[in-house]
């Protein structure tokens, strides 16, 4: 798979700009803050419908803009297929599959099946467990699309249920008795249902994602110690935590947690309380490794998602953003063995002899909202 055109109307600082990109490397070169993010910022968006940088849609329209639109094309397997959003914060996206506008904006993801590497990323081994769920969770809708529905299903589910919990906790704090929660039982059976689904695709992925971050993490750092990830369930699972089963240790354990929901107004049970656990070695890598640890396990976590998708026979776009000028020469060359085969790398840098010879492909300058080819 590889993006053949990218093209931005108010997009972040960018008026109109349309770039043709090539199979294999396209290396984004100029100084900082001309825009080279911004444009692997809105691959990123097409790929999951959020911005890695940002958790709102405000600042991705340019600053005196009401709507900002991406639109590209993707190549696949010979075929050519158009996408194209319009995000105006606030609203629901406006969305395009080919030539027909598609139902819902959820239907474009699956179209376009990118990993993404950026600075930020560093988050996911530092920051709090919401990071590494949306890391998981994105992961598991770009290899199998069919999640999004039930990513979506479940996080309304809990929006329901949070509120109908919050609306008895507020009636009992200002003296209106406990509330109506006659229609709690429904929302624990939707929950249970939704969960286990959500909650068996990670814990499938996991399994299916460790081999692949031990060697990645192994390759980019060469350290002492090995990475390892496992999964960290906010209720006991069973045995054999099969769909079934999770569902009811879910139903189980919400019955057994309804008293303190209904003490707090908040649903404290389901995969939306759940982490992962990150390690090198014996110790977690969250507030024990260094920085050049954590950021290699970052990046390790991204490489590992690109060779798992690339064993399942998807060829995903590849973008690093701003990664090889953290890395000394040896490393640059041992990620360049790694990456040097993607079907499509996007590379962003300000010095372009940080990028290693073999990745550098196709070449662009990027400066003051205008993206030019030189190579
Ligand atoms: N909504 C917006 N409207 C207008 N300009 C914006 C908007 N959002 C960001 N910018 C501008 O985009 C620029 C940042 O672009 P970007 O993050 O792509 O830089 P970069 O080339 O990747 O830089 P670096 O090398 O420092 O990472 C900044 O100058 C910022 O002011």
């Amino acid at each position: 798979m590889h993006v053949r055109r990218l093209e931005l109307i108010d997009f972040r600082s960018y008026e109109r700009v349309g770039i043709d990109l090539e199979p294999g490397g396209n290396v984004f070169v100029g100084p900082n803050g001309m825009g080279k993010t911004n444009l692997i910022e809105a691959l990123g968006y097409v790929a999951t419908l959020s911005s890695h940088r940002v958790a709102t849609d405000a600042p991705l329209v340019r600053a005196g803009a009401t709507a900002a639109v991406v639109r590209c094309a993707i190549e696949h397997e010979g075929r050519e297929l158009l996408v194209e959003l319009e995000i105006v914060p606030g609203k629901a996206n406006r969305a395009r599959l080919g030539r027909s506008p598609a139902r819902r904006a959820r239907d474009v993801l699956g179209a376009l099946r990118l990993v993404l590497f950026a600075p930020e990323d560093l988050e996911l081994v530092r920051g709090d467990p919401a990071e590494r769920r949306r890391y998981l969770d994105e992961l598991l809708v770009t290899r199998i699309p069919r999640f999004a529905g039930v990513r979506a299903d479940y996080d309304r589910v809990v929006k329901q249920r949070n509120a109908l919990l919050r609306t008895a906790y507020l009636a009992r704090k200002t003296g209106g008795g406990r509330g109506d929660l006659s229609t709690l039982d429904v929302w624990d059976v939707h929950l249970a249902r939704y969960g286990a689904e959500l909650l068996t695709g990670r814990l499938e992925l996991v399994a299916a994602l460790a081999p692949h971050l031990a060697k990645s993490y192994d390759a980019v750092a060469a350290g002492r110690h090995a990475a390892t990830i496992a999964y960290r369930p906010s209720v006991e699972l069973p045995e054999a935590p099969d769909r079934a089963a999770v569902e009811q240790t879910l139903a189980a354990a919400l019955t057994e947690a309804r008293p303190a929901e209904v003490e707090r107004g908040v649903t404290l049970v389901g995969p939306h309380r759940d982490d992962l656990h990150l390690a090198l070695g014996p110790l977690p890598a969250r507030g024990y490794a260094s920085h050049g640890e954590s950021w290699s396990y970052a990046l390790a976590l991204r490489l590992a998602a690109y060779e798992l998708l690339r064993a399942d026979g998807i060829e995903p776009v590849l973008a690093l953003d701003d990664v090889f000028a953290e890395l000394d020469s040896g490393r640059r060359e041992r990620l360049a063995g790694l990456v040097g085969g993607a079907a499509q790398l996007l590379v962003t840098c300000a010095v372009a002899d940080d990028v290693p010879a073999a990745l550098r492909g196709t070449r662009f300058e990027v400066a003051e909202g205008a993206v030019v080819r030189v190579e």
